[in-house]
Order: structure tokens, then C-alpha cells, then sequence
């Protein structure tokens, strides 16, 4: 199963530029977590600094007794091995073929034999659909494959934590579904904690069992998500409803006076509907069921008095088979 990430008043800043502070949550072990905000907002740097690539001036990041933030350098690069990191473009070496670029951490990290490393490597390009692909330069395949290609790599040291940046950059609206389906499956058959950073609003909706939110230094929310996504906090719903008006302009943020008139006008973000909440993805056919449903079911209970209503209520039908109301 994989293990739990406790993020504990977490600032991090870059020279007199301030990108979050006290960021506190914690990333439920084996469930898939979403981190939501508009650009420039600090999503990157948030992943960084969790396994320990950029150092947060203060906080902790606790991984497994490990704190990443505090930790001599050694420790830190050895808790790194329960990690697998999917960049947002691959990040594959664009002189070697797909196979050897997901039996690069193996041969880097391990004394595997190279016949164990062809079953792992075979095993893990099977799971993402690459098959028949693995003799292919980067260069030659298409940017979803390259993505999985990437997804591939960060799975074959058995991480019990992965992470996501932007997984549907630069993806058509289909194969940004086939990446969605391919997460949950994932999840269902390896039951790692997953921490997924992106702003689209189709893997928003469909994959995260939490969703989290970055807004002007802070994290506005971080919860299941139906907390999010029946949220009346103008920022969340200008988000998920990817309207103009409200807190979120061009250049990240508004002024007041512009929020002012918008509200003046009516098309404020309270006037609209709160968004569809569409069921999360099922793993596909003949794959196991994900463990983490009934832990995040024992989890939610524990916090129901401190949920509000509107998010319980969301829960509940979610809860219930085939949609019905609980
Ligand atoms: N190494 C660095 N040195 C200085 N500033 C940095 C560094 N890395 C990131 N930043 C700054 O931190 C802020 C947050 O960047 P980050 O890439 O994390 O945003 P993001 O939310 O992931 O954005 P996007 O959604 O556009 O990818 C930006 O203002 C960026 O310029």
C-alpha cells in the first residue's frame, strides 16, 4: 500500500517572491490527490519541494518517518526511492529507445540482472499500452505515448508514491481521458498514494478521490472531493466552472475594483450554478477494485461532522450504487 505524506506548514519563496506559505495537508496513503490552482500559482514547486528537490524555508514534509525539507541530503535521496515522478513532458533521453530509458532507473538504482529488468520493464510498458513501442526514440512517437512512456519509467522502481505534473499537457481531449483512465487504473492495481498537479477540469472531475487548490500564496482548500467541488468559495468555482468573472484573471489575479463591477454587472461567480458532479472513474474490466475506496469511506465517516452540508450530501450519493441516493 502506499504510505501517507504529511505536509506540515510548508512556506517556500524565491529571493522576496513568496510562491505559498503555510501549506498544511496530508496526501491519504493509496489515495489519488489533486492539486488544482492557475498558473505561476506554485504547483511545480509544491511537487519539488515535497520530494525534496527544492528546500521550503519552513515546514515539513514527512514521508515515511523522513522529513524531506530538514533531513540530511542522504536520507532525503533515500526516501527519494519511494517515489516515482512523472514530468510533465517525459523527461526522456531523446537518444535512447524506450525501453532503455525505462530501464534507466533500474540500471542506475539496482543490481538487478538485465533479464529481471526486461520482465520489469515489459511488465510496466504492458500497463501503460506501449506494447511493441519499446524499440522507438522519443522522437518518433507521438506526446501522449511519450507521456506514458514517462509514467512507465516512474513505476519501475515499485514507488509507493507517485507524482504528476500536468499529465494531460499538451493531450487532445481523448487521449487526456485515456491518461485519466490510465491513472485510476493504476492506482487499482499498485494501490500507491498519488498526488497529480494540473488544471484540467475533465481529470479534475473524473480521477482524484481529494482535491486541493493554490491561490494567491495559499492553499484555499484541500479535502474529498466533494468538498471542492461544492465549494461556494468564489475562487474554486470560478476555477471548476472556467468562467472569466471572478477572483482569477489573466495574470493570475484581479484587482477589486474589477471583481466589483463584475459582481455590480451579475455575472458574478456566485450567480451561477454550482458545476454537475460527475461520478469518479471505475478501474477498467477485469481489473481489482481499488483498495483505497473503502479506506477513503472508513476516512470521510470519521470527518463527517466537520464536512458542510452540501458536501455531505454529495458523499452521500456518491456512496450509494449506481448513483442511487444513500
Ligand atoms: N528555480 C526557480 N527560481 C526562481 N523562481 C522560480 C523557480 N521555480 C519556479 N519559480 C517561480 O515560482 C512560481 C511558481 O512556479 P510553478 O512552475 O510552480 O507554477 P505552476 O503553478 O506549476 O504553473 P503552471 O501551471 O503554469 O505550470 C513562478 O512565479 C515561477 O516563476
Amino acid at each position: 500500500m502506499g504510505i501517507e505524506v504529511i505536509v506540515e506548514g510548508l512556506t517556500k519563496s524565491f529571493g522576496k517572491q513568496t510562491v505559498w506559505q503555510d501549506v498544511t495537508l496530508t496526501l491519504p496513503p493509496g489515495e489519488v490527490s489533486v492539486m488544482l490552482g492557475p498558473s505561476g500559482t506554485g504547483k511545480t514547486v509544491f511537487l519539488k519541494s515535497i520530494i525534496g528537490l527544492l528546500k521550503p524555508e519552513r515546514g515539513r514534509v514527512l514521508v515515511g518517518g523522513v522529513d524531506m525539507v530538514n533531513s540530511p541530503e542522504r536520507d532525503v535521496y533515500e526516501a527519494r526511492k519511494m517515489f516515482g515522478l512523472m514530468f510533465q513532458d517525459g523527461a526522456l533521453f531523446g537518444s535512447m529507445n524506450l525501453f532503455d530509458n525505462i530501464a534507466f532507473p533500474l540500471r542506475e538504482h539496482t543490481r538487478k540482472k538485465e533479464a529481471e529488468i526486461r520482465r520489469i520493464v515489459m511488465e510496466r510498458i504492458d500497463m501503460v499500452g506501449l506494447l511493441g513501442a519499446e524499440g522507438k526514440l522519443p522522437g518518433e512517437i507521438s506526446g501522449g505515448m511519450r507521456k506514458r512512456a514517462g509514467l512507465a519509467r516512474a513505476l519501475v522502481l515499485d514507488p509507493q508514491i507517485i507524482l504528476c505534473d500536468e499529465p494531460d499537457s499538451g493531450l487532445d481531449p481523448v487521449r487526456t481521458s485515456y491518461i485519466s483512465q490510465l491513472l485510476i487504473d493504476l492506482n487499482a492495481q499498485i494501490d500507491a498514494t498519488m498526488l497529480i498537479v494540473t488544471h484540467n477540469l475533465d481529470i479534475a472531475s473524473t480521477v482524484p478521490d481529494n482535491m486541493g487548490m493554490l491561490f494567491r500564496r495559499e492553499l484555499v482548500a484541500f479535502g474529498p472531493r466533494e468538498l471542492l467541488l461544492t465549494s461556494d468559495e468564489p475562487v474554486v468555482r470560478q476555477f471548476l466552472s472556467g468562467r472569466r468573472a471572478g477572483p482569477i484573471g489573466m495574470s493570475e489575479e484581479k484587482d477589486e475594483a474589477t471583481i466589483a463591477l463584475e459582481q455590480l454587472n451579475g455575472d458574478g461567480i456566485g450567480s451561477g450554478q454550482p458545476p454537475r458532479i460527475v461520478p469518479q472513474l471505475e478501474p477498467s474490466p477485469g481489473l481489482p477494485p481499488r483498495q483505497a475506496v473503502q479506506r477513503r469511506k472508513a476516512r470521510v465517516l470519521s470527518m463527517w461532522d466537520s464536512l458542510p452540508k452540501s458536501a455531505r450530501e454529495a458523499i452521500k450519493t456518491g456512496f450509494a450504487p449506481q448513483g442511487e441516493p444513500a
